[in-house]
């Protein structure tokens, strides 16, 4: 599917960047900024900037304008935040691939991010569910990326990166903002928007605000086939950072959510205690010292 079966074949450290022409001159395009300078500032502090020097005030600021933007600044163009979530088995991973792809098909030259948390399947690939996989760079944090990547191929080659996994890049945020407002990179994020518990999962929930859209995708629940819009942990384990697939994770609806985690809930009740009593029995028996 889409050629990745050849791809991956490819160096993992190669592989991740598929170099193109370089990008076009509308990109990094040289925009004329008018700023507010300093003779600006003087214009609006000036004794004659009251209601009755009104066009003298404007005059002056005509000026200022114009001594501006007689002083090109270059600035590339911002780029774009996309941000994808939902639960597991939902389709983000697929998403993000299909997604990066087709940017790869217009010329673009995209590079995708995972956590190196997790350790499932290869560590330099991203692979659905399904099976459809892509290398990857597989990171411990996103500030790393760029030198990693190289500083001279990130700012003058790069133009797409997708980050799977992005409840687990603590710096997510500032990463995405800095691409897309200064970087003029587009970023498509992949991650649970929520965790076993249904809590905001690392910082994947701050990026909404600064993003240029939103998908939440929904799976199939395991028990009735209805949507699934949770993820229900069918194991003991507490800690919200949990690495694991079917073995260990479900979607489920609203409803096999609520009832499920009731019964997750009762049936450790009940072994949590079961096993205090066994183990008071087992040390009460057991011969003194
Ligand atoms: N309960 C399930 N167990 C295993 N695979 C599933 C389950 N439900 C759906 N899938 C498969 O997982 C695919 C989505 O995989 P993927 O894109 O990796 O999702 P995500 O990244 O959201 O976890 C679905 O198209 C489906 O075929
Ligand atoms: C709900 C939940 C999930 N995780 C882990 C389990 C998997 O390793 C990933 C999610 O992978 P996917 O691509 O979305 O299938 O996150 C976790 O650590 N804690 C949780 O609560
Ligand atoms: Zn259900």
């Amino acid at each position: 599917m889409f050629g990745i079966a050849m791809r991956t074949l490819m160096s993992p450290s190669l592989a991740p960047f598929s170099l193109h022409l370089p990008k076009p001159a509308l990109f990094s395009r040289v925009l004329r900024v008018s700023s507010l300078t300093n003779s600006a500032f003087a214009a609006n502090k000036s004794p004659t900037n009251s209601p009755h020097s009104t066009v003298s005030t404007r005059k002056l600021q005509t000026e200022a304008a114009a001594a501006a933007s007689s002083q090109p600044l270059s600035i590339s163009s911002p780029g774009e935040i996309h941000v994808v979530v939902g639960p597991m088995f939902s389709g983000k991973t697929t998403t993000l691939l299909r997604r990066m792809l087709a940017e790869r098909e217009t010329g673009k030259n995209i590079a995708i991010i995972k956590s190196d948390k997790d350790t499932r399947y290869c560590i330099e690939s991203i692979v659905s569910h399904d099976g459809e996989k892509f290398p990857c760079w597989p990171l411990p944090d996103l500030s790393c990326f760029k030198e990693r990547f190289g500083i001279d191929a990130y700012e003058n080659r790069l133009d797409v990166i997708g980050i799977d996994e992005a409840q687990f890049f603590g710096d997510l945020y500032e990463f995405c903002r800095e691409a897309a407002d200064k970087e003029g990179k587009t970023v498509i994020v992949a991650g649970l928007d929520g965790d076993y518990l249904r809590r905001r999962f690392g910082s994947v929930l701050d990026v909404i605000p600064i993003a240029d859209t939103v998908t939440k995708l929904t799976s199939r629940c395991e028990v009735c086939g209805k949507r699934a819009l949770f993820t229900l942990r069918k194991t003991e384990e507490k800690e919200t950072e949990l690495i694991g697939g079917a073995e260990v994770y479900m979607p489920v609806c609203r409803s096999h959510y609520v009832s499920g985690q009731g019964v997750l809930e009762t049936a450790r009740a009940v072994l949590d205690s079961s096993s205090i009593k066994t183990h008071d029995v087992e040390a009460a028996s057991l011969p003194p010292f």
